[in-house]
Order: structure tokens, then sequence, then C-alpha cells
């Protein structure tokens, strides 16, 4: 609340570009009191971190253990940001910018690819406030709980054809190499709906700078192996809210 205050103080607020100011200046004309708008902003500030901390680590623990198991995957994904950044003249990846970070088609796609095989947030349950017809035909009660399992859901043959437990982030990308969006309601990772996962966007981007970042100055190397084909048959989890790998994910940094 004392930040939100001191904000108040600053009318810059109404042009920074930080979250908070943001959400200041789009909130301003909706017609709360002083107090209730410090409530609505900090209530928005806790849910995204809230909603945003736990989901995207765990995103990146899922990701580095398969890329381990997959050195072409690897190579190809610092091949790209490698080309990006001598492409754009910059000296680092750390300069690279939102629209730059855009162009990392095949990142974007090995992302996607990972969090089809293990998302972060693996069972989401709804509970109907009303008697309901789903579209094929399925009675759903009032007061039932309507469940899905992104998880179950990605390994579908039905929905990803027979290389559906493989990790293969070319299925993402057309002719060009260019990443291809495909139906939120196959991929319900982010959820689908009006209720779809507000942070989306910033969650690929926030991990395809860090990636990069990590990546340009580590070779990572995951102790005891990481998500070889073999050892996919039998993943490491532990089932939470999010899911994580068990006993967390030891990993050797050698700086390159
Ligand atoms: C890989 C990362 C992420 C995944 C997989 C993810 C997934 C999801 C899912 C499945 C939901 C729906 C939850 C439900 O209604 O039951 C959700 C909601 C939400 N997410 Fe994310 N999320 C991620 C990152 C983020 C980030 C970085 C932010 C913000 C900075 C964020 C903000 C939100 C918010 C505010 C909602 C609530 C939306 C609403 O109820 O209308 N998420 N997310």
């Amino acid at each position: 609340m004392d930040v939100i205050k001191s904000k108040e103080t600053q009318t810059a607020y109404k042009t920074n570009e930080d979250l908070l100011s943001r959400f200041m200046a789009s909130s301003c004309d909706m017609g709360f009191e002083d107090e209730q708008m410090r409530k609505f902003l900090r209530d928005i500030v806790i849910s995204f971190i809230l909603a945003g901390k736990d989901s995207t680590s765990t995103a990146f623990t899922w990701f580095f253990w398969l890329l381990d198991g997959h050195l072409h995957c690897k190579h190809l994904i610092r091949k790209e940001f490698s080309m990006l950044v001598t492409s754009c003249h910059h000296t680092h990846p750390l300069n690279l910018t939102f629209d730059d970070l855009k162009k990392l088609n095949y990142l974007h796609a090995a992302l996607s690819e990972s969090m089809r095989l293990f998302p972060p947030i693996p069972i989401n349950s709804r509970l109907t406030v009303d008697d309901d017809i789903l579209p094929d035909g399925t009675y759903v009660g009032k007061g039932w709980f309507a469940d899905y399992s992104a998880y179950a859901m990605g390994r579908m043959e039905r929905l990803w054809g027979s290389g559906c437990r493989e990790f293969k982030p070319e299925r993402w990308l057309d002719g060009n190499g260019v990443y291809q969006p495909l139906d939120q309601y196959k991929y319900l990772v982010f959820h689908g709906g009006f209720r779809m996962c507000l942070g989306k966007e910033m969650a690929y981007l926030q991990m395809k700078s860090v990636v990069v970042a990590v990546m340009h100055e580590f070779e990572i190397e995951v102790v005891g192996g990481g998500g070889t084909p073999e050892r996919m048959v039998h993943p490491p989890y532990s089932l939470s809210l999010v899911l994580s790998v068990k006993n967390g994910l030891p990993v050797r940094l050698k700086k390159l």
C-alpha cells in the first residue's frame, strides 16, 4: 500500500512504463474512492505475483530438463539467438528488445512444446453454478466439479498425432520456421476463454529473455541426466497445484 501511495504523489506514474504505473493509469477512471482504489491495485499486484511466479519457474525447470536430453534443440536455440544478436547489431543478448525477442520463433516453439508435455498447472477445476450441457452432450449438474487435465491432453494421440509423447518443437513451426499458435482449446496450458491467463504474453517474454541470458553465459548440465526420450517415459514429477520436478533439478553451470 505504501508503494501505491508514494506513486500517487508522483504524477510521472501516468507516463511510467512499470506494471504498477500502467495499472494505475488505466484504472483511474473506474470511479473508486482513494482507499478502494489502493486495495484494488494491491489485489491486482498480489494476484499477478502469485499467478506468475511458480508457473514460470516450473516451466523453466522442465524446459532445462528436456533440453539436457535433446542436445540438438539446445544447439538450435543457441544458434537462433546468436544469429539474432548479430543481425540486430547488438553486442549482448541482454540488449535484445521486445520486438527482437518476438523473432525467436524456434525458442517460442521449444517453450510451448515443453509446456505441452509438462504444463505448469497440470489439472484445473471449475464448479458449476447451474445445470448445463457441454457441447458434446455431456450433462453437468449444478454444484458439480468439472475438471480437465492439461497434462493428459498434451499427451493425447488424437490431438497431437503418433509422436505425441516426443519433444518436437518443430510441430509448432510452419515450412518457413515461423511459429504457428494452435487452437487455445487444444492447448489448455494457459486455460482458455474469458478466464484465460492474463500473463501469457508476459510469461513468454520473461521466459525468452531469461533463457537467452542464461544460455548465453552458461552451459547447463543436469546432474544425473536430463529428459532423454527414454527418461521421458517415466518423468520425475511431483503433483501439487503446479507440476514440479520431484526433488528439484540440481544443475551444474559451466561459464562459456
Ligand atoms: C508459464 C507461465 C504461466 C502459466 C502456464 C499460466 C497459466 C495460467 C492458467 C492455467 C490460468 C487459469 C487459472 C484458472 O482460472 O483456473 C492462469 C490465470 C492467470 N494468470 Fe497465468 N500462467 C503463467 C504465467 C503468468 C504470469 C507471468 C502472470 C502475470 C504476470 C500471470 C497472470 C495470471 C492471472 C492474473 C490470471 C487470472 C486470470 C483470470 O482469472 O481472469 N500468469 N494462468
